[in-house]
């Protein structure tokens, strides 16, 4: 296995009606993060949860909580999802107007501060962050829904990134149609934190969450070049 591999839950996918116990369920079957989708209807075109809905589910599991905030303009949320229990903070280089200040805003809160980008991003619009963040997200599927299928076209994007992070403590994460069958090539791409949401909840049971999380892992260290 490739110890150096994150997997991360995407919770879009879980049964809402049970969110603790879904949350709880991929904890014990393996889940490395658990990674809070946050919609507005405005930068996506869903809406999920905010802050009091993360704060209900904190106790459910002790492993870091990664919010992938997919909404316009979001500084005025960064202290609620901080004191919700947000271990890292994701904001999207296309919603900020001064993303600079917003990520320097999520480290002041104690959070680690990522930024993503969208699949028609490119990744030099991040370039004059990095010093600032301590994770990068490369949108595979363009935000807002689960099971939609990865674009291949992003592939490129993670090498580039890949090379442009060099020896920066930063993590590469990628979200967006990762599956057993895509993992393979994108962690030879040069990403290390994989968010999954529907190849991680199919099935149901805590047993298949067990065997699905084993599938990626398996399929990404595989494929490692
Ligand atoms: O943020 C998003 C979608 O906007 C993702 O986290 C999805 O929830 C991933 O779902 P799958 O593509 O893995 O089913």
């Amino acid at each position: 296995m490739d110890g150096d591999i994150l997997i991360a839950p995407s919770i879009l996918s879980s049964d809402f009606s049970r969110l603790g116990e879904e949350i709880a369920a991929v904890d014990r079957a393996g889940a490395d993060w658990i990674h809070l989708d946050v919609m507005d209807g405005r930068f996506v075109p869903n809406i999920t949860f905010g802050p009091p809905v993360v704060a209900a589910v904190r106790g459910a599991s002790a492993r870091f909580f990664d919010a992938h905030l997919m909404i316009a303009s979001p500084d005025a949320y960064l202290e609620g999802f901080a004191k919700a229990g947000c271990d890292g903070i994701t904001v999207h280089a296309e919603a900020c107007t001064h993303l600079d200040r917003t990520l320097q805003a999520i480290r002041a809160l104690d959070c680690r501060a990522g930024v993503a980008i969208n699949p028609a991003t490119p990744e030099t619009a991040i370039e004059y962050v990095l010093d600032r963040v301590d994770l990068v997200l490369v949108m595979t599927v363009n935000p807002g829904f689960g099971g939609q299928s990865f674009i291949p076209a992003t592939l490129e994007k993670v090498r580039r990134l890949r090379a442009m992070i060099g020896a920066r403590p930063i993590r590469l994460q990628v979200d967006g149609g990762v599956a057993p069958e895509t993992i393979g090539a994108i962690r030879q791409a040069g990403a290390d934190t994989f968010v999954a949401g529907s190849a991680v909840y199919r099935g149901g049971t805590e047993d298949n969450y067990r065997n699905n999380i084993d599938a990626l892992r398996r399929s990404a260290s595989v494929n490692k070049a």
